[in-house]
């Protein structure tokens, strides 16, 4: 069907570091993930993506750059979420606790992904190597996905 609810999803990504935050309510609880959410009207993608950073972890990032788009199914639920994934390696300030989210840095070759949704596994190599990526994913509730489609986008 067609996505109707758009979310953003952002990373920081530092040569070898990238900054997750622990998800302590809500959608995605218990999970580690990138920092985003909904996008209000009025607001661009991009300005929904800094303004949910901000928000979630005191971060301003400065060079977002969008780098992938991901649908999510949930068989039984009408609402199918567009998610744009950014990245981006400056930032201002210090990575803080909020009542949303617990910042912490992970070593890329040492990604929590048992604590991840299970989509990530699949989607962050793409992530890592700066690769556009588009993905669908069907999931039956929060840990089984049923199909996906996931395609890389090679720019040159
Ligand atoms: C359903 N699979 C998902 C959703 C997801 N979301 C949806 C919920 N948002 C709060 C954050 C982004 N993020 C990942 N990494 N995987």
């Amino acid at each position: 069907g067609i996505p109707n609810k758009l979310l953003t999803l952002v990373f920081i990504h530092q040569n070898s570091r990238i900054l997750l935050g622990m998800k302590k309510r809500g959608f995605g609880v218990n999970r580690w993930n990138g920092f985003g959410g909904k996008v209000q009207a009025g607001e661009t993608i991009m300005e929904a993506a800094k303004r949910e950073m901000l928000e979630e972890s005191c971060l301003t990032v400065n060079n977002l750059t969008e780098v992938g788009r991901l649908d999510f199914e949930f068989v039984g639920e009408e609402q199918i979420f567009e998610v744009h994934v950014f990245k981006g390696d400056q930032y201002e300030g210090e990575p803080t606790e909020t009542e949303e989210m617990r910042p912490k840095w992970f070593s890329v070759d040492d990604i929590p992904f048992k604590e991840m949704w299970p989509d990530d596994i699949l989607w962050f190599p793409m992530l890592l190597k700066d690769a556009k990526f588009n993905g669908y994913f069907k999931f039956k509730g929060h840990n089984d996905i049923l199909d996906y489609t996931l395609t890389e986008i090679s720019d040159s």
